[in-house]
């Protein structure tokens, strides 16, 4: 595993930010961490790249112990904070070797600089003033610096927030170029990002994770062994016609031609047969897809 989170709770003052989250995060993925405002994503992120202690429970990237507090763990991780604390009045390159020389990377730093700006494409800006920069640019150079030791794992909070649409697809194509090789957790509120990029969702909500899966199963239809099938006849058709059958939750009628139906499986064969043995014909049958925003809602929304 390359992030394996256990029991870990974070108390401010009395509030619980974290309740006893635990999580594993396997060597090469990228997983989406969403949650409404105030959920906790932050201080998680935090405690696991050593920057916020927990206040109980156990961190562990790459094999070791966030509690340690090592250089050789904070080497394995690239972190880019939600306000991504730029020195301003640095030039990109001055900066960027500061931060070299910070990792202790000696006689390797100019030509690792040099990379990053060119990975992250901020070579037409790397002569400037980081305070002369855009806010998509800025973004690269935190990306930069995050990536500069060449960490296995990488912690992007709220990477492409504030920036142009533009920017946006540019930051998220250095993500997943970058994911390629890397593990990648990160944290957004926009859900097109999560179905781009990520292959696993984390969700949490008020300090509780409430969902972790893959992205496709979160959005399918088997969400928590609820399927959602519509089913269309061409001629009106009492909803009795459903009755008993194997697996079914509900039956709501939204037209006497049309019906949507729960069930604890995918029922469309049963449901067919059915329609064939009262001598109806199906004009529509099929099972609806949610979306992420859906999903979302659906697991952290106040009005439950
Ligand atoms: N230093 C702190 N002192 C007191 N409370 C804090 C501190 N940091 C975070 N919190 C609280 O912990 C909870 C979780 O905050 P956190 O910043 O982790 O949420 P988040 O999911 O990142 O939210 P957002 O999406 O708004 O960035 C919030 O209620 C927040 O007010």
């Amino acid at each position: 595993m390359s992030i394996s989170v256990s029991q870990v709770t974070r108390k401010f003052g009395t509030q619980k930010a974290l309740n006893e989250v635990s999580f594993e995060i396997a060597s090469g993925e990228v997983v989406g961490f969403l949650g409404p405002n105030g959920a906790g994503k932050s201080t998680m992120m935090k405690i696991i790249t050593g920057y916020l202690p927990q206040t109980s429970g156990k961190v562990m990237v790459c094999g070791l112990d966030v509690t340690d507090n090592t250089m050789e763990y904070r080497r394995k991780i690239g972190y880019l904070p939600e306000h991504n604390p730029l020195y301003l009045d640095m030039y990109v390159k001055e900066y960027l070797g500061h931060i070299a020389s910070l990792y202790k990377l000696g006689r390797k730093s100019k030509k690792r600089v040099e990379e990053m700006i060119e990975m992250t494409g901020l070579t037409p800006e790397s002569t400037k003033k980081i305070s002369a920069l855009s806010k998509g640019y800025r973004q690269r150079v935190g990306l930069a610096q995050a990536l500069l030791p060449d960490p296995e794992v990488l912690i992007l909070d709220e990477p492409t927030t504030g920036l142009d649409p533009n920017q946006i697809i540019e930051v998220r194509d250095l993500i997943k170029e970058v994911g390629k090789q890397k593990t990648v957790m990160l944290s957004t509120h926009i859900m097109q990002e999560v179905q781009a990029i990520c292959e696993n969702v984390i969700i949490i909500n008020k300090g509780n994770i409430v969902a972790n899966e893959k992205a496709s199963s979160l959005t399918g239809a088997s969400l928590r062994n609820k399927h959602e099938i519509t089913c269309e006849f061409l001629t009106p058709v009492k909803k009795d016609i459903f009755d008993h059958l194997e697996g079914l939750i509900e039956v709501k009628s939204l037209t006497n031609t049309k019906y949507r139906i729960i069930a604890s499986s995918d029922i469309r064969p049963t449901i067919f047969d059915r329609a064939v043995s009262h001598g109806q014909k199906i004009i529509t049958l099929t099972q609806d897809q949610k979306s992420m925003e859906d999903v979302f809602r659906e697991l952290t929304s106040n009005k439950k």
